[in-house]
């Protein structure tokens, strides 16, 4: 009898179980059909060898995407949603969509904006091998810490101390082109810019000078480009996903040295900045500072989670997430001057009526004037996207405007470069034009249409900084140099998608010294 009992309760169990589970993937299967998707076969999905092939990458979005604003792509069995519509996936000011947002929160409970809501990034612990584990890639709990952590830093009050390293790094940025400039030889400068962002940042961020370590600047540069791409190519590798058999590949391929490359730089940094951190912090008795190096001493007396190797880590991912966006954005936007003479004209007569010849630049000049430089800068963002896409997991169902529901545990891919080339937001939205930026054309737009630094919870802390420093770059370049290119124009087919939109055949510009040519 007790045997029967156990059995029939087993029975149950197991029945209910089953139950359950089909009912919820039920639900998400169902959901997912409101969705359209490219024809499917079986076992691969909608994936070709051709979407493996990381240059091609961006082709396989277009191609993907081109018919619908939201598409249902599987990988196998894994279906992941597409979303390309900036209505479907920012969060806008506007004061309809906040009422038509807050009236779905309140009787449905649901939220239609998905950056708002998916704080949860997806694919980060691919990262954690190489990359540590940071704001970046860290739980939702620890990512809220490293935000705190690191958003004082980013403050306007900081911002403008900021602005006198950025401005004598640009000079010397200057004086290091002038070699380029006297042999009138092109030069991808790209990797020159790189190497003065981090100089320029980790300065900023500790308050010391870091020249002297040229070497070591040198090596981190190009450990982050190199890291940046093997991260893309583990991105489209499933089975590089088990860390055993990535960590196999990384020694049998000589990849595992870039760690260490990676890491060097900022291990020094914290080392020397936060040993004796005990004495250090109680004899400054500064803690008012909102230096990101004295934030960090705060945080490494205050939470014991903040361990020297996770500061550190915080470090690695800010200066990468950091640098090497600005040095794309930098680099495109000299090419698009080059390309476009009469936009450059403009840009340089708005320096000339700003600043005499060798009047140095202030921080009032970079935050509150050069509005047509900033056209220039945004408009390159727009087009060139250095941040092009997120992916994230939703943690419950969304209600998109229009009703249609995204499945919990859905993971999304938030294509910004392809939300910034909406035609209805851009009359023309493939042809590079500073006149979109306009304040007039900016106020035609919905607010937190342009989705360069992303919007929501986990948008980029440090999108001023970026303005500025490039504004700073680009000023004094263009105030000493006239830049031009043998490139005749960028087609769509010269560009490809890592994390960023990248030129395919660099960045040439030849700079030639303003007096010689009297322009
Ligand atoms: C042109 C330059 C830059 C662009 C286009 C850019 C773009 C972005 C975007 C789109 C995101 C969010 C990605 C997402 O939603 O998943 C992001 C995140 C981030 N950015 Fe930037 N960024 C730039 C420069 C900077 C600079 C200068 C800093 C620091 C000084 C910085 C620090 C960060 C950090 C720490 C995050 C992660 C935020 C988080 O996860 O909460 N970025 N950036």
């Amino acid at each position: 009898m007790a045997f029967l009992i156990v059995f029939a309760s087993i029975i149950t169990i197991v029945s209910l179980s089953v139950l359950l589970y089909k009912k919820r993937h039920q639900r998400y299967y169902d959901l997912l059909k409101q969705f359209p998707s490219p024809p499917t076969y079986p076992i691969v999905g909608n994936l070709k060898p051709s979407h493996l092939v990381i240059d091609d990458f961006m082709k396989t979005v277009k191609e993907v995407t081109m018919h619908h604003d939201r598409v249902i792509y599987w990988i196998g069995p894994k279906p992941i949603l597409l979303l390309k519509k900036f209505d479907d996936i920012s969060v806008s000011t506007d004061i309809f969509l906040f009422f038509h947002s807050f009236s779905q929160w309140f009787f449905a409970r649901y939220s239609q904006i998905v950056l708002n809501q998916n704080a949860e990034r997806h694919l980060s612990k691919l990262t954690q091998h190489w990359f540590g584990t940071a704001i970046l890639n860290n739980t939702f709990a620890e990512w809220k810490k490293s935000r705190k952590l690191i958003i004082p830093a980013f403050s306007s009050e900081m911002l403008e101390k900021y602005c006198e390293v950025l401005n004598r790094k640009s000079s010397a940025l200057v004086d290091k082109l002038k070699l380029f400039a006297d042999s009138g030889e092109e030069v991808d400068v790209r990797k020159y810019l790189l190497n003065n962002n981090i100089e320029g940042l980790l300065e900023n961020i500790t308050g010391v000078s870091i020249q002297t370590k040229e070497k070591e600047i040198e090596e981190f540069g190009d450990a982050i480009e190199e890291f940046i791409l093997g991260v893309g190519n583990r991105a489209l590798s499933p089975w590089l996903y088990p860390d055993a058999i990535n960590s196999m590949y990384m020694k049998l391929t000589g990849k595992i040295k870039l760690v260490k490359k990676l890491h060097r730089l900022p291990t020094q940094i914290v080392r020397e900045n936060l040993k004796d951190v005990n004495e250090k912090y109680h004899s400054e008795k500064d803690d008012s500072s909102k230096r990101l190096i004295d934030l960090m001493r705060k945080a490494r007396i205050q939470d014991s989670t903040f361990t020297e190797t996770r500061l550190k880590d915080e470090l690695l991912q800010l200066t990468t997430a950091a640098c090497d966006a600005s040095s794309m954005n930098t680099s495109f936007t000299l090419l698009m001057l080059a390309l476009h003479q009469d936009a450059q004209q403009k840009v340089y007569e708005e320096i000339t009526q700003l600043v005499s010849e060798h009047e140095v630049f202030t921080s009032d000049h970079l935050c509150n004037h050069l509005k047509y430089l900033e056209q220039c800068i945004r408009e390159t963002l727009r087009m060139y996207d250095p941040a092009a896409l997120s992916i994230r997991k939703s943690q419950k169902e969304h209600v998109l405007k229009d009703n249609t529901i995204i499945p919990s545990d859905m993971i999304i891919v938030i294509m910004f470069h392809l939300a910034n080339q909406d035609t209805a937001l851009y009359k023309n939205p493939h042809k590079w034009n500073p006149e979109n930026f306009s304040e007039q054309a900016t106020a035609s737009r919905p607010k937190g249409s342009h989705l360069s630094f992303s919007m929501g919870p986990r948008s980029c802390p440090g999108y001023k900084y970026a303005i500025l420093l490039n504004k700073s770059q680009i000023a004094q370049i263009i105030r000493c140099y006239h830049v031009k290119t043998s490139i005749k124009e960028l087609n769509p087919d010269d560009l490809k998608m890592e994390v960023a939109i990248k030129s395919k055949i660099g960045y040439p510009i030849r700079f030639t010294p303003r007096k010689k040519t009297g322009t």
